[in-house]
């Protein structure tokens, strides 16, 4: 607990929601493979920053030490800190490693394998990933969040995703706020091949819903994306306009939308965390998207959030090309972090 202690003492200035303790592992650049990697490969290389500031800092702690002292403890405290899996979830990691003391964790070479299993088994307890039921088509998804979470690129990318699972698309350029949202949303439905219902700048963005419905019916669209202007929960001229696009997709299509995913700004650590907190209360959110995971080394804010707000992360943002979302799978993602094997287990969607 010292770690932590000091940190609420003031004595290291740093404010634990908003670490930066891990802004040396944030400068580093991870490494860009030669060749197109499989996915689980992307993933991993991606994830680089996260798992250095995880594994690699253990794994230094190792040598020339054989045994877990309270020192080491304040280490591994840090540890978790740094990678932003937040007071809460790092506690109770803390305990969880101090009641193995002298039975699973004998040795600091116990270590890795031990809080693998056990992050691991802190987010294997939501369902998650592509497990979106199915339903008579189209399916309407709205995407929502704050500003520059990634909201229009992942909607670029989830097109990308469902087209290339043999699925017809057509997405909604419903943020109608910023002027470049149209373009961009207008490049990304080029790139994925995806049916692009638009509007001008400045336009009513239930109007550009109310058409893009009609379109995904009129096409027999399996999925309509709506890619909605950036928002805070507490603006509630924006939180008005969310209903009113819910309103009119819901007349025409039973139970529209099914889903509503909150992007999150995986950069952004626990504030990511705060802000899916936030939004929760204003809005029936059936899922989370993280995104930029490859620029940080915040990526253990991603099990806060799975372990404190118990709604399934969908997918995870790892760079910004068409194939740089990936549906998020707990062991997976684990296992890119621990790099504990080149190819995973089970290889089903992720090579
Ligand atoms: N590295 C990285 N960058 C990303 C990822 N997802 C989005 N970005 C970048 O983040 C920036 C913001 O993305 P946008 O999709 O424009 O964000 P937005 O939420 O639509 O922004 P607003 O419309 O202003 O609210 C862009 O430069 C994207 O390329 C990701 O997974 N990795």
């Amino acid at each position: 607990m010292a770690f932590l202690k000091k940190i609420f003492s003031g004595k290291t200035g740093t404010d634990p929601e908003e670490s930066n303790v891990s802004a040396e592992a944030a400068s580093m650049t991870p490494a860009e493979p030669a060749v197109k990697p499989g996915m689980f490969q992307r993933l991993k290389s991606r994830l680089t920053r996260t798992s250095s500031t995880i594994v690699d800092r253990i794994e230094n702690l190792v040598p020339g030490r054989t045994e877990i002292d309270d020192e080491m403890l304040d280490e591994i405290e840090e540890i978790l800190f740094a990678a932003d899996l937040g007071v809460k979830t790092t506690t109770e990691v803390m305990d969880r490693v101090r009641t193995n003391l002298g039975r699973r964790l004998k040795v600091p070479a116990d270590l890795r394998p031990f809080l693998r299993d056990e992050l691991l088994s802190m987010i294997s307890v939501t369902g998650s990933g592509d497990d979106t039921e199915v339903r008579q088509p189209p399916e309407v998804i709205l995407i929502i969040g704050v500003n520059g979470s990634g909201k229009t690129t992942t909607t670029g990318k989830l097109a990308y995703n469902y087209i290339k699972q043999g699925k017809k698309v057509v997405l909604a350029a419903a943020d109608t706020f910023r002027a470049a949202a149209i373009e961009q949303l207008q490049m990304w439905a080029e790139r994925s091949k995806a049916h692009l219902i638009k509007h001008q700048h400045g336009a009513d963005p239930s109007a550009v819903a109310y058409d893009a419905t009609k379109s995904a019916l009129s096409r027999e669209a399996d999925i309509l994306i709506i890619d909605t202007a950036g928002r805070l929960h507490t603006k509630s001229n924006l939180m008005d306009e969310l209903g009113k696009i819910a309103r009119v997709v819901s007349r025409d299509i039973h139970g529209a939308p099914h889903e509503t995913w909150l992007v999150l700004d995986g950069t952004s650590g626990q504030n990511a965390l705060n802000q899916a907190r936030q939004f929760l209360q204003t809005v029936n959110i059936t899922g989370f998207i993280l995104t930029k995971l490859d620029s940080t080394s915040k990526g253990g804010a991603i099990i806060s959030i799975i372990r404190e707000l118990k709604v399934p992360v969908k997918y995870i943002g790892i760079g910004e090309d068409l194939e740089d979302l990936q549906p998020f799978d707990a062991e997976r993602f684990i296992d890119a972090i621990f790099g504990e094997n080149d190819q995973p287990s089970q290889e089903s969607k992720y090579v």
